[in-house]
């Protein structure tokens, strides 16, 4: 069990959501967030965030442009430091220690000079032998079914494909927590379909911890156990979306929920 505390907040509020995702990997995480508080100077940007999502759940945060989505993934991936609150990560399998934790960004942040199968074996760190790690990228590349690329330079990827090094470099090292900031953000609408099939499949089948920020609501309710709507620095909406995986597009039920979420995050301004 890994604990990080901050400043306290007073009177925070036991979390209200408890499912348990069924497939978590021994090493998956949950995570706790308790009370968590984001001011940039007088910018109260998070206002008490009490959340707990269970170990191998995929959860999607959305919201309107500039509500703290980003934020909040940062802090829980250790890039920033919340201003008050806690935050607590559980591994599956009782292990204590940070879990292994990596992020996806909207750019893939490939490095030009190294080839496709180098790009991923970055992921794994300095520590392992070249040779090894090499083999571990070839692996996960057949994964994310760009074996072929391998020795490819990134330059000569589609966008799409480098997204999809991108990704298997996040998973190279088998992480329990798996963060994703719009990662398909900057994909023309039929690539982010199978982007979205390629991310639902490896979660399903490496049973991480999954949060993804993303401003497609479709996208949120096709890939996630549960959808959480960000509203001035507070959680406006926490819905769980209970159908079973791979979902099919066009499905009325999840239109009618995304719907439901639109509402939430338009609401007071539809109401004017
Ligand atoms: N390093 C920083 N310094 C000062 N203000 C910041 C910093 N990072 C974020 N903010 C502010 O915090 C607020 C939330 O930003 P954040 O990027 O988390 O929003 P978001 O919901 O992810 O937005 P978008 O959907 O447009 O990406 C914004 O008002 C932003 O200007």
């Amino acid at each position: 069990m890994t604990v990080i505390t901050h400043e306290r907040f007073q009177g925070a509020r036991e979390p209200e959501y408890e499912t348990e995702a069924a497939d978590a990997q021994a090493g998956a995480a949950s995570i706790t967030l308790t009370g968590l508080e984001k001011s940039f100077g007088g910018n109260r940007v998070l206002r008490g965030i009490n959340l707990h999502i269970p170990a191998g759940q995929f959860v999607a945060v959305i919201g309107k442009s500039g509500c703290g989505k980003s934020t909040l993934l940062r802090i829980l991936m250790g890039l920033d430091q919340p201003t008050a609150g806690d935050i607590r990560f559980d591994s599956a399998d009782g292990g204590a220690g940070e879990p292994n934790a990596r992020i996806v960004f909207q750019e893939p942040r490939l490095l030009p000079w190294l080839s496709v199968a180098e790009n991923v074996a970055v992921g794994l760190g300095d520590k392992v032998e070249r040779r090894l790690g090499l083999a571990e990228a070839a692996a996960v590349l057949s994964e994310v079914q760009l074996a072929e690329k391998a020795s490819e330079w990134p330059s000569r990827l589609s966008g799409g494909q480098r997204q999809r090094v991108a990704l298997a470099r996040a998973l190279v090292s088998k992480p329990g927590v798996l963060a994703l900031d719009e990662p398909l953000g900057a994909l023309d609408a039929l690539t982010r379909i199978s982007m979205q099939e390629l991310i639902n499949r490896v979660w399903r089948e490496l049973g991480f911890t999954a949060v993804l920020v993303t401003h497609d609501v479709s996208e949120a309710v096709h890939l996630a156990d549960r959808v959480i709507v960000l509203d001035e620095g507070r959680t406006a909406l926490d819905l769980a979306i209970p159908y079973p995986h791979p979902r099919r597009h066009g499905n009325s039920t999840l239109a009618e929920l995304e719907g439901k979420l639109l509402a939430a995050i338009l609401g007071k301004e539809s109401a004017r």
